[in-house]
């Protein structure tokens, strides 16, 4: 199994061009980040090239705290979609191959219908690039649009857009649901990228609820062949916390 580093928690005291370069030297696969902003994106691509490493995603700008983005928010459409546009803008500049449209807090059929129109927007604006959509479990993002891989499948099949896909996070989805062997199982086709971490604390995959020696294999088992996003928050630096990795890895 090959791992995408998640430079919004791993290595995260770093500055993303560093973070890139120190996730290489301790041989993961790929990076993604959360919110690549505030740097010049021809820093993070010329990493990326120096490394050879992809970036395989980032999010939509997440707003103020406890936002966590604008998509379906009634009333912030042009904001919204400014921001869509601009992580698209930023993904192509950086060769990232997707983009996770944040819905924010919001609930009921017209944060639905905004939402849809949003994501439409950017499934269209971007036939190139993956659009992906993440529910999120209700005790880290109380109140998040999207909390259910239903909810997100519906969605999916609603807009029937190749390129809007789900973000299936383990972490969150064996809080709030729980049987992830079926589950990956069944949705694989509109799964467009996976991550991983201890469940509940949210720590290395090698402790907790889930097995990912168990999922892993699972994965490999279905052909599943891209890097599984480490989303994990480390305790102390992320240097000393990678004793899961080489196991994880020979799967
Ligand atoms: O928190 C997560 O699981 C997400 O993947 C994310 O990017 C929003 O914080
Ligand atoms: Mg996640």
């Amino acid at each position: 199994m090959q791992f995408s580093a998640n430079l919004g928690f791993l290595w995260s005291d770093l500055a993303l061009p560093d973070a890139i370069r120190a996730a290489a030297a301790a041989g993961f696969d790929a990076v993604e980040c959360h919110w690549p902003y505030a740097h010049a994106p021809e820093a993070v691509s010329a990493a990326l090239a120096e490394t050879g490493l992809a970036m395989l995603g980032l999010n939509t700008l997440r707003g103020q705290p406890g936002e966590n983005g604008l998509s379906a928010i009634p009333g912030r459409e042009a904001e919204a979609r400014a921001e869509i546009d601009r992580a698209i803008t930023y993904a192509r500049a950086i060769g990232c191959g997707s983009v996770h449209v944040m819905a924010g807090v919001a609930e009921g059929p017209q944060a639905e219908t905004v939402f849809l129109a949003n994501l439409d927007h950017a499934c269209r604006a971007a036939p190139d690039l993956t659009i992906l959509i993440e529910p999120l479990n209700s005790y880290d993002a109380p109140g998040y649009f999207l909390s259910r891989s239903d909810q997100a499948v519906a969605l999916i099949e609603r807009l029937g857009h190749p390129n809007l896909k789900l973000m299936f996070d383990c972490y969150h989805l064996q809080i709030m649901e729980g049987d992830l062997t079926r589950r990956l199982t069944r949705l694989l086709p509109v799964i467009g990228h996976v991550q991983i971490a201890a469940v509940p604390d949210r720590g290395t995959p090698d402790h907790g609820e889930v097995d990912y020696r168990h999922i892993c294999a699972v994965l490999r088992d279905l052909g599943w062949d891209r890097p599984l996003g480490a989303e994990y928050k480390p305790v102390g630096a992320t240097g000393d916390s990678l004793g899961w990795l080489p196991e994880l890895r020979r799967i």
